[in-house]
C-alpha cells in the first residue's frame, strides 16, 4: 500500500525586510548574503500573528481547497520549536480555531499533540503520521509545522529570519509523493542551537537585597522566555553536515545497495536554514558516495577541507546543484527560516517549480535530507505520483511570496523589539490574535484568536 502525502498548503508571513535593507544597515558585504547564502528577504509575523495564526490558515487553507471532510482526520500532529505555551500545545489551538469555523465538535475525535526537536519535529510527525496510515489505512492524518525563526538583533542568525506554516494531508493512495519505508538516522545530544530558560536575579532589576515581591514574582530569580535561540553557527554547519552525512550513509545500508543513492533522486530537499544550506553541505556526502571516489579517506584535516572546497567549485558540483537543490531553494530565498516547515517548503518550492516550468515528474524519486539541531538527521525518499499537478492548481505560491509586503529597516526594528502596536497590513480573510487575558485571574495569558473575512 502507498501512504505520503495528498495535499498541501501554507502560510506565509506577508511581510518582509529585503535582505539588501538589513546588509546596508548592518555593513555586512550584500554580496555575500546573496551569493554566498543565497537569501533575498526575510519574512516577519505582523502584530497580529503568531505561530498558531500560521497554523491556522494553513490548515483553513488545506481543508478548503481539498474539501476536507473534518470527521474523516484522525489526527492533526504539530511540528513545532516555537510553542506559546509550556503546557497547552499549538495543536490544541488549532481544534478550537478549526471548530470555531467549521461548527462546534467537529474534531472532538481528533487525536492532536506537538512534537517538538527543533527544525525536526515535523519530521518526527510526519513519520509518525505514515506508521498510524499504515495500521489505519481508511483514516487521514494531517501534520502541521508552524514557527517563527526569530534572532538576536546583530547576530550571524538575523539575516536567516523568517516565519510562517505547511499543513500537509497524509493518506493511504497519496495523490503528491508516496513515502519508501526506510528511515536513515542519526542523533547525538549536542548544543549547537537552543532555547533555554534564562533566569536574571530580581536584584539587579529592584535594586532590592530583600526579595520582596516584584509583579507577583517571590522567586528571587526571574525567569525570562527568549524566542531567540543561544546558538554557534559555524559549530550548528558542522553538526548538520556530520548528522547528514552519518543518517545518509545509515539510509544507504537500509537499502542494501553499492549505488549511489543521490543518482536516483530526480530533486533533493533538505532542511533549509537558508537558501545555500543544502548546496554548502552536500558536497561532502556528493564526493563520499560517488561512483568513482573524489576523496580517498587518507587525506589529512586540511587536505580534506581544501578537497570539499575544489568539489564545491568544480562544474559537474554546480551543475548538479542547479539540476537536483536549485527548485527547493526558490521559496527559501524569499521567505528565510521556517524551521520545522523549511523542507516541507522546499518539497512545495520544488513541486510549483516543476509546476510552473510545465515539467513532467510523475515517477520520479525526491530525497529528503532534514536536520534538528540538538540534533538528529533523518534520510528518506518518496516516489512522485499521477495526480500529483491536480493538487498544485490552486497552491500559488510564487504568486503568494511576490505579493508580499516590503518594510523598511526602521519598522523591522521595531518589530523586533516590540515597539510595534498597529498591525503593518490589515488582516483579510485569515485568523488573527484576538487577545491575551490580563484581568481574570484564572485566565491570565488565556490567547484568543478570530478568523477576519
Ligand atoms: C549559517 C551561518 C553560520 C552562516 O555564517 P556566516 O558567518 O554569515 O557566513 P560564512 O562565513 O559561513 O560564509 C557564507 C558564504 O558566503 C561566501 N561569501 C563571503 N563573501 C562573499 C561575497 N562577497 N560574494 C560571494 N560569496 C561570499 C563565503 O565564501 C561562504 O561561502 P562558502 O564558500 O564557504 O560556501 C549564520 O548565518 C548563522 O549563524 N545562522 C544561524 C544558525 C544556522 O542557520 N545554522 C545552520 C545549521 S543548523 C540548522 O540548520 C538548524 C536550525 C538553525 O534551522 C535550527 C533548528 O534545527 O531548529
Amino acid at each position: 500500500m502507498k501512504i505520503g502525502i495528498d495535499a498541501i498548503a501554507f502560510d506565509v508571513a506577508k511581510i518582509h525586510l529585503p535582505i539588501k535593507t538589513l546588509a546596508l544597515a548592518r555593513n555586512i558585504e550584500s554580496e555575500k548574503l546573496k551569493k554566498g547564502l543565497g537569501l533575498i528577504k526575510m519574512t516577519l509575523p505582523d502584530i497580529h500573528q503568531d505561530t498558531v495564526v500560521f497554523g491556522a490558515n494553513a490548515l483553513t487553507k488545506l481543508i478548503l481547497n481539498n474539501n476536507i471532510k473534518l470527521d474523516e482526520i484522525a489526527r492533526i500532529y504539530v511540528g513545532t520549536e516555537s510553542a506559546i505555551d509550556n503546557s497547552k500545545p499549538i495543536s490544541s489551538f488549532l481544534i478550537t480555531l478549526m471548530e470555531q469555523k467549521f461548527g462546534e465538535d467537529s474534531l472532538s475525535e481528533c487525536d492532536v499533540v506537538d512534537f517538538t526537536f527543533a527544525c525536526i519535529g515535523g519530521v518526527d510527525a510526519l513519520q509518525n503520521c505514515i506508521d498510524f496510515i499504515q495500521l489505519n489505512p481508511t483514516k487521514k492524518a494531517i501534520v502541521a509545522t508552524t514557527d517563527f525563526a526569530k534572532y538576536d538583533l546583530n547576530s550571524t542568525g538575523e539575516y536567516t529570519q523568517g516565519a510562517g506554516a505547511v499543513a500537509i494531508l497524509i493518506s493511504a493512495n497519496p495523490r503528491i509523493i508516496a513515502f519508501e519505508n526506510h528511515w536513515g538516522v542519526n542523533t547525538k545530544g549536542v548544543f549547537d542551537f537552543f532555547k533555554p530558560y534564562r533566569t536574571v536575579s530580581k536584584q539587579e532589576i529592584t535594586g532590592n537585597t530583600n526579595n520582596e515581591s516584584w509583579f507577583d514574582n517571590l522567586e528571587s530569580e526571574i525567569e525570562i522566555h527568549k524566542d531567540q535561540p543561544v546558538f554557534d553557527g559555524q559549530y550548528s554547519n558542522q553538526c548538520y553536515m556530520d548528522r547528514t552525512k552519518a543518517a545518509y550513509f545509515s539510509f544507504k545500508k537500509l537499502k542494501n545497495t553499492q549505488e549511489t543513492i543521490y543518482h536516483s533522486w530526480k530533486s533533493i530537499v533538505m532542511h533549509l536554514p537558508y537558501a545555500f544550506q543544502g548546496r554548502r553541505m552536500l558536497s561532502e556526502i556528493y564526493a563520499l558516495d560517488a561512483s568513482s571516489a573524489i576523496l580517498s579517506g587518507e587525506e589529512n584535516p586540511s587536505e580534506y577541507q581544501n578537497k570539499l572546497k575544489e568539489i564545491s567549485k568544480s562544474e559537474e558540483y554546480k551543475t548538479f546543484v542547479i539540476e537536483k537543490l536549485q527548485p527547493a531553494e526558490l521559496a527559501s530565498s524569499l521567505i528565510g527560516n521556517l524551521y520545522t516547515g523549511s523542507i516541507f517548503m522546499g518539497l512545495l518550492s520544488t513541486l510549483a517549480h516543476f509546476y510552473d516550468t510545465k515539467k513532467e515528474i510523475t515517477s520520479e524519486k525526491f530525497g529528503f535530507l532534514a536536520y534538528g539541531s540538538g540534533s538528529k538527521s533523518k534520510v528518506f525518499e518518496g516516489t512522485i505520483q499521477p495526480e500529483w499537478k491536480s493538487t498544485l492548481a490552486n497552491v500559488a505560491l510564487f504568486e503568494t511570496l511576490e505579493n508580499s509586503f516590503e518594510i523598511d529597516f526602521e519598522t523591522y526594528e521595531k518589530l523586533h523589539k516590540k515597539e510595534q502596536k498597529q498591525s503593518i497590513v490589515e488582516p483579510k480573510n485569515e485568523w488573527i490574535l484576538d487577545r491575551i487575558e490580563a484581568e481574570i485571574p484564572n485566565l491570565i495569558g488565556a490567547r484568543y484568536y478570530k478568523w477576519i473575512d
